[in-house]
């Protein structure tokens, strides 16, 4: 059974937007642990879009659980890394405007600076793991840095619409999945995954985990709906 781990990076996004205290996603990180998730994920963007370098610390002092945090392999980033100690840090690309992270790292193509990055995560005994494209060559460069583990991007999965292009899509996932065993790495996936298209990742044969945040916060804000504005009605319609 995989380990899921819960991304609350879209919790610190609704409170960026009124740039407040509110929802703090310390408070959404215990309530994740408290439902029984085993990680809680955030991802430090460099221009810190929705999780800010607080919540980074707050959350090594509080989470009992997997504390993984997502970052390019910028040295500012690193540094925050090293100074907090995440207990696993996953490797991605950034672009400034990207709506998402809409690709895995190039580690090919890159490897000397992911290199750099990954060796000094891994001197300071924090275990790596890289996003990468469910893509053979991106899992042997992988494996030649001496990473615990990829994670592979389910994106392509997810925004797929017809039947054909699902499975195609699915399909590559299986074919990396295996690639990733062979060569003894850990084998993690996310992006994009949903309550409706959740089951066959997550059945897929020796994942060990799965990062989820989006669709989560999105079904906490529905769920949670009617239970708020029902308090707040009690409030107004009974102010004394
Ligand atoms: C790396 C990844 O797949 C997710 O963490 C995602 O990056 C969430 O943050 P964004 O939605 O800001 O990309
Ligand atoms: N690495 C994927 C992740 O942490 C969550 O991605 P998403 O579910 O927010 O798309």
């Amino acid at each position: 059974m995989p380990l899921l781990g819960v991304n609350i990076d879209h919790v610190a996004t609704i409170r960026q937007a009124r740039r407040t205290i509110e929802p703090d996603p310390v408070w959404a990180a215990s309530l994740a642990e408290l439902a029984g998730a085993h990680g809680i994920t955030v991802h430090l963007r460099e221009d810190r879009r929705h999780i800010q370098d607080r919540d980074v610390r707050v959350l090594r002092e509080t989470v009992q659980v997997k504390l993984n945090l997502e970052m390019a392999t910028a040295d500012e980033i690193t540094g925050i890394a090293l100074e907090v100690r995440p207990d696993q840090c996953t490797l991605v690309p950034e672009k400034r405007e990207e709506v998402t992270t809409e690709g895995g790292l190039d580690v090919v193509g890159n490897r000397d600076r992911v290199k750099r990055c990954v060796d000094q995560l891994l001197e300071a005994g924090i275990e790596v793991s890289l996003f990468i494209d469910p893509d053979v060559k991106q899992i042997e460069a992988s494996r030649e840095l001496g990473v615990h583990a990829v994670e592979l991007h389910t994106g392509a999965y997810a925004d797929a619409e017809t039947a054909a292009d699902i499975d195609r899509e699915y399909n590559a996932l299986v074919t990396a999945a295996a690639e990733t065993l062979q060569r003894n790495l850990l084998l993690h996936m996310g992006h994009g995954l949903t309550y409706r298209n959740v089951i066959p990742v997550a059945s897929i044969a020796g994942v060990s985990e799965l990062n989820i945040g989006h669709s989560i916060v999105s079904r906490a804000v529905l769920v949670g709906f009617e239970r708020a504005v029902r308090e707040m009605k009690e409030l107004v319609s009974d102010p004394n």
